[in-house]
This record gives structure tokens, sequence and C-alpha cells, in this order.
């Protein structure tokens, strides 16, 4: 039987210091198969972030467990499998002396090493992922030249370059301009065609119940887990429960969005 690509039980996450303990997040239950693409949303502090980095092994669950591929995190070493792109990408590079290309390039080290030199098959696949990005053209240039949205596309070229089969983006698509986010998402379609499961974390649910098979609402506790059309189908009382405020999803020509 094939295992889930993520299973999270019963998962608890509690920020603590010398003046004060905020939880984050509360009893999470959640399975993501292989090839899903699951839209992670919720309110601003809702632990969206937080439980990235559980499932990306930066914090260690204090209750609960995270399974990937049915291995315990605790045992999961493959991590070229995965592709990252954080929420602070974009303002990364202000005075980082390095080239698209050699930051796209260094998305190999997971599976080179850091010292490996890079051949003939690594050039072919930056040239590839450069073109899949539309950046071809930014190859050679400084990345502290980039505006916001040319250098979040050179991060999600780095995540790619090293062909994850699951990919994880944390708002990638803030500063980049709306013909850029539908490249964006014609690139996800295009990896999801390839089985790639992808976990996107979003404001922007609009453009997400378009996109995404799946979503997933945070807010401390997992308020909602299913399809893009359930989703859809939600109540204005049940969003408003999920966010907090008074909420409705409104539609326009071609995408709906969400509206305090
Ligand atoms: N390093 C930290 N130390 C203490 N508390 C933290 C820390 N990081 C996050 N928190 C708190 O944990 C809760 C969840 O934060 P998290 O960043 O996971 O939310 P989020 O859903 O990603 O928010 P946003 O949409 O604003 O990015 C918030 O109450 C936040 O203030």
């Amino acid at each position: 039987m094939e295992h889930p690509i993520f299973e999270i039980k019963n998962l608890s996450y509690t920020y603590k210091d010398k003046m004060e303990t905020t939880p984050a997040l509360r009893d999470i239950n959640l399975k993501i198969d292989k090839g899903d693409f699951v839209a992670l949303v919720g309110p601003n502090g809702s632990g969206k972030t937080t439980l990235i980095k559980l499932i990306l092994g930066v914090i260690k669950p204090q209750k609960g467990e995270i399974l990937i591929n049915g291995k315990s995190l605790k045992n999961f070493d493959a991590w070229q499998e995965v592709g990252y792109v954080s929420q602070k990408s974009n303002s990364f590079s202000k005075g980082f002396p390095a080239t698209v290309r050699e930051v796209v390039l260094s998305g190999l080290t997971k599976e080179k090493g850091l010292l490996r030199r890079f051949g003939k098959k690594d050039r072919k696949k930056l040239d590839d992922v450069l073109e899949l990005l539309n950046i071809s053209d930014l190859k050679e240039k400084n990345i502290s030249l980039l505006s916001g949205g040319q250098t979040q596309r050179v991060f999600i070229a780095r995540a790619l370059i090293s062909n994850p089969s699951i990919l994880v983006l944390d708002e990638p698509t803030v500063g980049i301009d709306a013909r850029h986010v539908k490249e964006f998402y014609d690139v996800l379609l295009t990896l999801k065609e390839k089985s790639v499961t992808i976990l996107l974390v979003t404001h922007d649910i609009g453009v997400v119940v378009d996109h995404a098979d799946e979503v997933a609402c945070l807010n401390e506790h997992l308020h909602f887990h299913g399809t893009n059309h359930e989703f859809k189908n939600l109540g204005e009382a049940e969003l408003s429960k999920i966010y907090g405020f008074p909420l409705q999803l409104v539609s326009h020509d071609h995408e709906r969005e969400c509206c305090s």
C-alpha cells in the first residue's frame, strides 16, 4: 500500500520563552497523498509557517508526530526530494554578491555537496529551470539588482532544479505581478502533471480555489480540510468562524476573493 506523502498525527506546538507562551498549533491531523496540490490557508498568526517549519524539520514537534512517505521525520534524510521556497526569499538578496546562475545552482548542493563542481548535466538542468520560469535572460545578472518578483522566481527555480517530488511554498507569489502569478500557477500545473506533491501556503484564496485540489484551513486547529469544491461551498458563517471576523467568498468574472 502506498503511504501518504505527509501524515501529521495529533501535532501540537507552543512557542515558549521566559515572558510568555504562545500556542501556535493544537492537535493537527492531516494526510496529503502523492501528487496532491494542497493549499494551506488561514489568517495571520494562525500557525501556517509553524506547520511548515515542523514539516521541514526546522523545529521539532512537542506533541504528536509527522511521517513523510511513511517514515518518521526523525529518520527522514532524503531532503533532496523536498523543494522549499520561503516567504522571505525576496528580501534575502539585497547586497548578496551572487549571480542568478550561482543562486539557482546552489539548489543542487543538497544532492552534490557544497564543494562538488557543476558539470554539463547540471548546466542543462539550470537552463531548463530558468526557461520554465521565464528568467533565462537574467542568468548572469547579480541577484541584488533584481526586482522582488524576479528574485522570487529565482528562488522558485532554485527549489525546482533538484527535481523534487515534494514542493513546499510559503507565500511564494508575494510581490509578483499578475502576469507572473499566472505563469507561476502554470508552472505548478506542469509540476502537478509530473505527480509532484505541492503544499502551498497562501493568503490568495481567489487563486487557490481555482488551482489547488484541496484546501486546509488552519487557525491553531485544523478547521477544515477538503476539496477546493467543498471549500468554495463553505458558507459565510463557517468561513467567518475560521478567520475570526466576518468574511465571505466573492465571485468575480474569473476568480473569487476573500473579503471582510
Ligand atoms: N519564533 C516565535 N516565537 C514566539 N512566537 C511565535 C514565533 N513564531 C511565531 N509565533 C507565534 O505563533 C503563532 C503562529 O505564527 P505563524 O508564523 O506560524 O503564523 P502564520 O499563519 O504563518 O502567520 P502569517 O500569515 O502572518 O505569516 C502566532 O501567534 C505567532 O505570533
